[in-house]
């Protein structure tokens, strides 16, 4: 029997109980298919854990990570602690630690979704956002603080190898794809120097793979292409930041945050890859016990992918869309159903397929 070693970080808010929910599916998931299991440990690593304790992320913590063979994380946030504490202790630590530099969002509506725009049945997209530099290097400061002088700054950094690498990532990707295009945003009208950087460097890469069809949008325009012409686009390369915007939107468009799935990945597997719903920790439903667990579980898909388990995630895929398709939904969709239920049905869904 196959055997996968599993970390798991719930972290803060919602995070906890759509994990809960996504375990229970892929040990369900697992017990049906009968030929591999998981081997999961829990990591307590949360705003709870930093309040009581002073980090995120214990000495050594790292280290124990790398020895697993995939990262299954909630989120991390919390009202009592600031948000650019939370974010750079716990999830930007763990994909800059280890190298995460491919994130990846596929957005596309599910059955029985009603999304808010129309046409959305066109949506198949995958935004590639680069996950290691760019607008979240970190490298900035503040001085004179507090005093009517004060600056601040944050300066982008990006990297041709960060570049070329992201793009290398996006075109092989694109290539795999039936529809093979590729759209690079960026906006490099206004800024001059990185942005034109990524646009050189894609235009470079673009020439070992002519079977891809390429084009390009400057980040605002992207925007509105997405919401009026969304069968134009199928996979999307853009910076951190630009990609963390547009796959929110994408997610939007698609029903809703709650069903968006992401992957961290090293492509290189020097370091295990991390697994996230796209969502953050929820203050406004934290603790309701109706959190939408579909990106949750979207995302668990992705993560069989990675460990081989090629079969189990496309039955599981087929479980989400007959999950979604039956109708059974959670508030954000505009159903009435709450975490528990939802999960029930997938799981018994599963067991008697
Ligand atoms: N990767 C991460 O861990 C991550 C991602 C985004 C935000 N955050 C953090 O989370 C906190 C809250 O951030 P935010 O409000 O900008 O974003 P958020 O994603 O937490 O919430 C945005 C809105 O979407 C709704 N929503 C999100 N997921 C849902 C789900 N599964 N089911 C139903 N509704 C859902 C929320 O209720 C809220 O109204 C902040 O601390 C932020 O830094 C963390
Ligand atoms: O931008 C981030 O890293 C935080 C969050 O918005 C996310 O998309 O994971
Ligand atoms: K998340
Ligand atoms: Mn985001």
């Amino acid at each position: 029997m196959r055997s996968h070693r599993v970390a798991v970080i719930p972290g803060d808010g919602i995070g906890l109980e759509v994990i809960e929910a996504g375990k229970k599916v892929l040990e369900t998931l697992a017990k049906k298919s009968g030929d591999f299991h998981f081997e999961f440990e829990d990591f307590d690593w949360s705003s709870q854990r930093y309040l009581s304790q002073g980090e995120y992320i214990p000495e050594g913590g790292l280290d124990k990570l790398s020895k697993f063979d995939a990262i299954y994380f909630g989120a991390v946030g919390s009202q009592d602690v600031p948000d650019h504490v939370s974010l750079w202790e716990l999830r930007l630590a763990i994909c800059q630690g280890f190298d995460q530099y491919a994130n990846v969002r596929p957005a596309r509506v599910l059955p029985g979704v009603n999304s808010r725009l129309k046409g959305a049945e066109e949506i198949d997209w995958i935004i590639v956002r680069e996950n290691s530099e760019g607008e979240y290097s970190g490298n900035g400061g503040r001085v004179h603080q507090g005093h009517p002088e004060e600056v601040g700054t944050e300066v982008s950094v990006f990297t041709r190898k960060g570049i070329e690498r992201i793009h290398r990532f996006a075109f092989k990707l694109a290539q795999s794809r039936p529809r093979k295009k590729l759209t690079l945003v960026t906006k490099s009208n206004a800024q001059r120097h990185g942005m034109v950087l990524w646009d050189e460097v894609f235009f470079e890469v673009a020439k070992d793979f002519p079977d891809v069809k390429i084009d390009r949008e400057l980040v605002d325009a992207a925007t509105t292409r997405m919401v009026l012409k969304p069968e134009t686009m199928d996979v999307i390369v853009a910076t951190n930041l630009h990609a963390d915007i547009l796959s929110d939107l994408a997610a939007a468009l698609s029903g809703s945050l709650g069903i968006a799935p992401t992957a961290n990945l090293n492509p290189e597997r020097i370091y295990p890859s991390m697994f996230e719903p796209i969502h953050g920790s929820a203050f406004d439903i934290a603790g309701q016990g109706i959190a939408n667990p579909v990106g949750s579980f979207w995302t668990a898909a992705m993560m069989l992918e990675h460990l081989g388990e090629a079969t189990a995630a496309e039955r599981l895929m087929a479980a989400i869309e007959r999950l979604t398709d039956s109708g059974l939904q959670t508030k954000d969709l505009g159903g009435s159903a709450n975490t528990r239920d939802v999960t029930q049905a997938i799981c018994s869904d599963i067991e008697q397929q």
